[in-house]
C-alpha cells in the first residue's frame, strides 16, 4: 500500500495530525508526509500517480471552512510564525490531477466551541475530493484543538493513530 498525506497547518496541530495518521499509515506499506506548499513547489506536486493507492488531505479550519489566503494572512497578522507560508490545500485542489478512482480521505483540525462551531474544513475538502473523482473511504474527520493556537486536545494524537490504521484496512 502506498499512501500519501498531504497537510496544510498554521499552527502545527494539523502537522503533528498528519504525522500521526502518516505513522499508523507506515504499519502497513509506503507514506509521504508532506506540507502543501512544499508539495506545491516540486516540479509534478500538481499530479496524484497511479502508484498511490491512497491520499489523505487535511488542513486547519478557518472561518467555518477550508483555509483561503485573507485567513491565512489573518493567521500570520494576529498569530505571527506560521508553518504553511506558501499556499494551503485549496490552492492545491484547484490544480491538482488525480488518477481515477482513489481512495482517498479528508481531515481537519478545528476548535469546535459555541462561536466557532460549525464548519470543519474536511467537508470542504471531501467534497472537492468527490468532484476530482476519489473515491472516499471514511466521512470527514475533524481533530480538536484548545484554541486558535492552543494546540491539540489531549487524545488527539491517538485518534489520529487510530483513524489512519482505519483507513489502510480499508485497501485491504
Ligand atoms: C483566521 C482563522 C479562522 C479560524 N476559524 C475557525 C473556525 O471557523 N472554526 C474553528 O473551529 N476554528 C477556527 N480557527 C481555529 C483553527 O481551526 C486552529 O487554529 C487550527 O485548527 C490549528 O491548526 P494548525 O496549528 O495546524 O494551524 C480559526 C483560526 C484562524 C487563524
Amino acid at each position: 500500500m502506498r499512501a500519501l498525506v498531504v497537510y496544510e497547518s498554521m499552527f502545527g496541530s494539523t502537522r503533528t495530525i498528519a504525522e500521526a495518521i502518516g505513522d499508523a499509515l507506515a504499519q502497513r506499506g509506503t507514506v509521504r508526509v508532506v506540507e502543501v506548499g512544499t508539495l506545491m513547489a516540486e516540479p509534478g506536486g500538481d499530479v496524484v500517480t497511479h502508484d498511490v493507492d491512497l491520499l489523505v488531505v487535511g488542513g486547519p479550519t478557518h472561518t467555518f471552512g477550508m483555509s483561503r489566503p485573507s485567513t491565512r494572512a489573518e493567521a500570520v497578522r494576529r498569530h505571527g510564525a506560521v508553518v504553511s507560508t506558501s499556499g494551503g490545500v485549496r490552492e492545491w485542489l484547484n490544480n491538482v490531477r488525480l488518477p481515477g478512482a482513489i481512495s482517498a480521505a479528508a481531515f481537519d483540525t478545528r476548535v469546535g466551541t459555541m462561536r466557532l462551531a460549525g464548519g470543519a474544513a474536511a467537508k470542504g475538502i471531501d467534497k472537492w475530493l468527490s468532484r476530482l473523482g476519489a473515491s472516499m473511504v471514511s466521512p470527514p474527520t475533524s481533530f480538536m484543538v484548545a484554541g486558535v493556537t492552543g494546540g491539540l486536545l489531549d487524545g488527539q494524537v491517538d485518534k489520529a493513530r487510530e483513524w489512519g490504521a482505519k483507513l489502510a484496512l480499508t485497501l485491504t
